[in-house]
């Protein structure tokens, strides 16, 4: 079965085009493909297949199997893949994903795609579709401890569920200890993704992240959009940033317009591949 293997800011995937090819365990091949040793080592699985609501539909799987609603660097992925493969010839792609239909824009120059921006449609602020058991609306300052700390957790869903609390120095942060905790904390009962922030200024945040299902990646795409959610409703940054994950740079803006998000940042291919198992 063939693959390719891409990254968003070093968020990397196996991407699989099921219009060539058939995937009839997705949970199971995610497992084994992801593993850094015996397969091909990714932070996940996504499969390119069609769609009746619109141009492609996405399906995405974090290493230990689970499937993830949406996944914003998939998404720009998806977009140069498709782009750049032949499947399309548009420069405007619609997506369906679990997390609704997602519009990207491609930036194209010379046949390349060199920049993907992803309308991530609106932030969920209602406890109960994040989902997390909170009485506060929206869930600004939801305290938990964990550990030796008590963090105060913004929550916010884009198509899944985000846990966001801000730290002074992000870079000597311990994400493994307090995010593998946070992610199975009985007030998630779908789990959740873990935001770590720091403001650099009001047009700079850095974020590290201990995603559900796969820990600690190089970056979130819907991460980064939480983020930011998360940063202007408590006042901390104005709605469009520059955001600096440990894998590159992703530009986000909460449009007060529309009150939609906009994630513009890049997607790379790594590799093509036969897988053989
Ligand atoms: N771990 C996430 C899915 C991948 C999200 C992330 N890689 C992104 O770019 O948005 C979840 O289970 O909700």
């Amino acid at each position: 079965m063939r693959f390719t293997k891409m990254e968003g800011c070093g968020n990397d995937y196996i991407y699989i085009n099921c219009f060539e090819e058939e995937v009839k365990w997705p949970e199971a091949l995610a497992v084994a493909m992801s593993e850094r040793h015996f397969g091909v080592g990714a932070d996940g699985l996504v499969l390119i297949l069609p769609s009746e609501t619109a141009d492609f539909r996405m399906r995405m799987f974090n290493l230990d199997g689970s499937e993830g609603e949406m996944c914003g660097n998939a998404v720009r992925c998806i977009g140069k893949y498709v782009y750049e493969r032949g499947l399309t010839k548009k420069d405007t792609v619609t997506l369906e994903t679990m997390g609704g239909i997602k519009t990207l824009k491609l930036h194209i120059q010379q046949e390349n795609v060199i920049a993907v921006t992803v309308d991530m449609g609106e932030p969920i602020l209602e406890a109960e579709k994040i989902p997390v058991r909170s009485e506060k609306h929206p869930v600004i300052g939801e305290t938990l401890r964990i550990l030796d700390r008590e963090f105060a957790f913004t929550c916010v869903s884009m198509g899944n569920p985000h846990a966001v609390t801000f730290v002074d120095n992000t870079q000597d942060f311990d994400v493994e200890k307090y995010g593998s905790l946070v992610e199975y904390a009985p007030i998630f009962p779908n789990k959740t993704n873990t935001e770590f922030v720091q403001v650099i200024d009001r047009t700079h945040l850095a974020m590290r992240v201990w995603e559900r299902g796969s820990g600690e990646t190089m970056a979130c795409g819907t991460g980064a959009s939480a983020a930011l959610v998360a940063a202007v409703l408590n006042g901390l940054c104005e709605r469009k940033v520059r955001i600096q994950l440990l894998g590159g740079t992703l530009e986000i803006e909460w449009r007060e317009s529309d009150n939609h998000v906009y994630m513009t940042g890049p997607a790379r291919f790594s590799f093509d591949g036969v897988w053989l198992r």
